[in-house]
């Protein structure tokens, strides 16, 4: 990112990274960790206490100037508007020269916060979606308690779905049989939840600024877009669908190398949000669209909230296929499936058409499948 741009263009779009995980989990101390490294000195942090101020935000005030205390409150309900209200008092101290250019977010949210909510903030609001835009979504487990916290609290499992990376503290605690044992279990339920983020193991050393915060589309290091990356698709390659069936929580890669018409693609999004959004937890992807083959669209989106799409000047990794996450709860991937190939018109015995689906005034949007 340019320091100073010209006055006729705006500034890029500042990336947000959101670093969540449950109360205890070891966000502040991960953190204070990263802050404390050169490589993050232009980051602003926004933290968000539930309850009274603690000593989390004293810490990490003397790390770094550029930071926007939230009010009491969880961040999921109650002070949405304050985050707004930071996000936009950030920029606007940005474009005035108040603070020093900054060049990432940090959003820490309280222990108990869906982050969904967040990322809508962020992808939602006609302002702030022009000025940030979501990185990566990073989220804390404690090695020893993040299986009981799996079990117990429906947030710490939406936290793990929509990860890009998972970081795992206190894997220095596994000194027992029994926490090994449950480490383990822990192990395969983050693999089955969050198939394709990348696990992080604090304690060794591995959560670097590098390594946790290159889980966006764009890499820091090189600030071009690196889709294999961010989507790690190859993860689950192996059968198609990571099924978690305890928590009703699915992903898949839509994988296709046919393109799709921009209308027709509209409208699969429109179809899709309108009838299943609360049930895709995260959609993210490139897609080839007909019109312009050989520029890739980026979607990104959480419910039935996407950020706008913006477009790639060409394929960044060589392969030009339609390639899209999707991390869904209670619902199947086959329904998505079928709909993307009623668009791109890849007929089915069994299933309406894209006719059938867009032309007939009866069929309820998107439920025709
Ligand atoms: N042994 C060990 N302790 C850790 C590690 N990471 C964090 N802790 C400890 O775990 C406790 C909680 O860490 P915090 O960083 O405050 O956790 P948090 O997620 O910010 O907690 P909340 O703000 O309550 O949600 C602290 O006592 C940390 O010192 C780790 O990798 N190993």
């Amino acid at each position: 990112m340019s320091d100073s741009p010209s006055p006729r263009r705006p500034r890029p779009p500042v990336p947000v990274t959101v670093l969540t995980g449950f109360l205890g989990a070891g966000k502040t101390t991960l953190l204070n960790r990263l802050l404390a490294d050169p490589a993050m000195k232009n980051t602003a942090v926004l933290i968000n206490e539930f309850g009274d101020v603690g000593l989390d935000h004293l810490l990490v005030r003397t790390v770094d100037e550029g930071i926007v205390m939230l009010s009491s409150g969880c961040v999921c309900c109650s002070v949405r508007g304050d985050l707004v209200a930071a996000l936009e008092d950030l920029v606007r101290a940005l474009d005035n020269g108040r603070v020093d250019p900054f060049d990432r977010v940090v959003i820490e949210t309280t222990g108990l916060a869906d982050p969904i909510p967040v990322i809508h903030t962020i992808m939602a609001h006609p302002y702030l979606a022009m000025r940030y835009r979501l990185d990566a979504v990073i989220t804390v487990v404690d090695a020893v308690n993040g299986l009981a916290t799996l079990d117990g609290h429906a947030e710490a499992v939406r936290q793990v779905a929509v990860a890009d990376r998972i970081v795992l503290t206190k894997t220095d605690l596994l000194d027992r049989p029994d926490r090994l044992a449950a480490f383990a279990k822990l192990s395969e339920r983050l693999a089955r939840l969050a198939p394709t983020a990348i696990r992080l193991d604090a304690a060794g050393g591995e959560a670097t600024p590098a390594a946790v915060l290159a889980a966006g589309l764009i890499d820091p290091a090189t600030r071009s877009p690196d889709v294999a990356r961010w989507l790690n698709e190859t993860a689950l390659a192996a059968d198609g669908v990571s099924h978690s069936h305890d928590d009703g929580i699915k992903s898949f890669v839509l994988t296709s190398d046919r393109a799709i018409g921009s209308a027709s693609f509209d409208m699969f999004l429109e179809l899709l949000r309108g009838a299943h959004g609360p049930k895709l937890l995260r959609v993210k992807g490139v897609v080839k669209i007909a019109e312009f083959p050989d520029r890739p669209v980026v979607i990104h989106g959480a419910q039935h909230l996407f950020h706008p799409t913006t477009m790639l000047d060409a394929w960044p990794d060589g392969d030009a296929r339609t390639r899209i996450v999707f991390i869904l709860k209670d619902m199947e991937p086959a329904v998505i499936e079928a709909l993307h190939d009623a668009f791109v018109g890849i007929a089915r015995a069994d299933q309406p058409d894209r006719a059938a689906l867009t032309d007939n005034p009866l069929a309820i949007p998107g439920t025709a499948l």
